[in-house]
């Protein structure tokens, strides 16, 4: 069984069909790109695959179940995480809480167990911590943890960020344009993390991603998308000569 299998999914904003049969079936470990032209419908199939939007058509079948019509939490407690491209941090609160209330989702306590401080509610707010604590460690940011996001480097607010959406160990992890606002040293150091994590984590990755150094140096697979159609899907060679992505990134009259 695939691990993501999307068939045939469309979604209309009103008249604008920004997304139109968008298929893609991933197997367990790939490290896959979805790259496209300015507006080309590529958050909002990461919108859809997360469950904030509901397509308008199409199945979503993650590890065999529809997800269509689940609730983002939902989503999530099956094993897909997410980060945005406008990265999203609650910037009052320290890096250590961040990734603590991001595994909020599934919690398996009562607000009466959280109220009386329970055996339950004090066993889960320890494995909770626990797990904070590891993935700050292993991804070196545990010096952090008192911070708040708001007072630290771009660079590291976006490990953070992919740190939050680790914690909850998810099978498929989504990064919505990973390099976005980072300098060329930070974006070498992203290409190593994101290396470091697939590697260590044995997670299946997929990327948005405009920069094509960060694309073609990890994605072993790349789907195209321009307007909401996909127009290619292939290895790094390919894409990178197929004239129909250098048309849609170019334009006709500079080919
Ligand atoms: N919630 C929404 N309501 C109405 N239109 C939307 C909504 N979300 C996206 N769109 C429109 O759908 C199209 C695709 O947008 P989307 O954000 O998915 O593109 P993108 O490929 O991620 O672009 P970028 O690379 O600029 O982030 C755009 O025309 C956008 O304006």
């Amino acid at each position: 069984m695939s691990l993501l299998e999307i068939k045939n999914m469309s979604q209309n904003f009103g008249g604008l069909r920004a997304l139109s049969e968008f298929s893609i079936r991933f197997e367990r470990g790939e490290l896959m790109a979805l790259i496209g032209p300015n507006g080309a419908g590529k958050t909002t199939v990461f919108n859809l695959t997360s469950g904030f939007y509901k397509p308008t058509e199409g199945e979503i079948l993650f590890k065999g179940q529809n997800t269509v019509g689940l609730k983002p939490h939902q989503v999530t407690g099956l094993g897909i995480a997410r980060t945005f491209q406008n990265i999203r941090l609650w910037h009052d609160m320290t890096v250590l809480d961040n990734i603590r209330i991001s595994q909020h989702h599934n919690l398996g306590y009562s607000l009466w167990d959280s109220l009386i401080r329970s055996g339950k509610y004090l066993g889960a707010e320890a494995r909770i911590e626990k797990t904070a604590m590891e993935i700050l460690e292993a991804l070196d940011l545990l010096e952090y943890r008192e911070e708040l996001p708001k007072n630290l480097p771009y660079g590291i607010q976006r490990k953070v960020e992919i740190a939050r959406a680790l914690s909850i160990k998810p099978d498929l992890l989504l990064l919505d344009e990973p390099a976005a606002g980072l300098n060329s040293a930070d974006v070498q150091e992203l290409i190593r993390l994101i290396r470091w994590i697939h590697k260590e984590f044995d997670i299946t990755i997929w990327m948005i991603e405009h920069q094509m150094a960060v694309v073609m140096t990890l994605c072993s697979r790349i789907k195209v998308i321009d307007f909401g159609k996909t127009i290619a899907e292939g290895t790094p060679e390919q894409i990178q000569n197929n004239p129909d992505v250098i048309k849609a990134y170019l334009g006709d009259e500079n080919i």
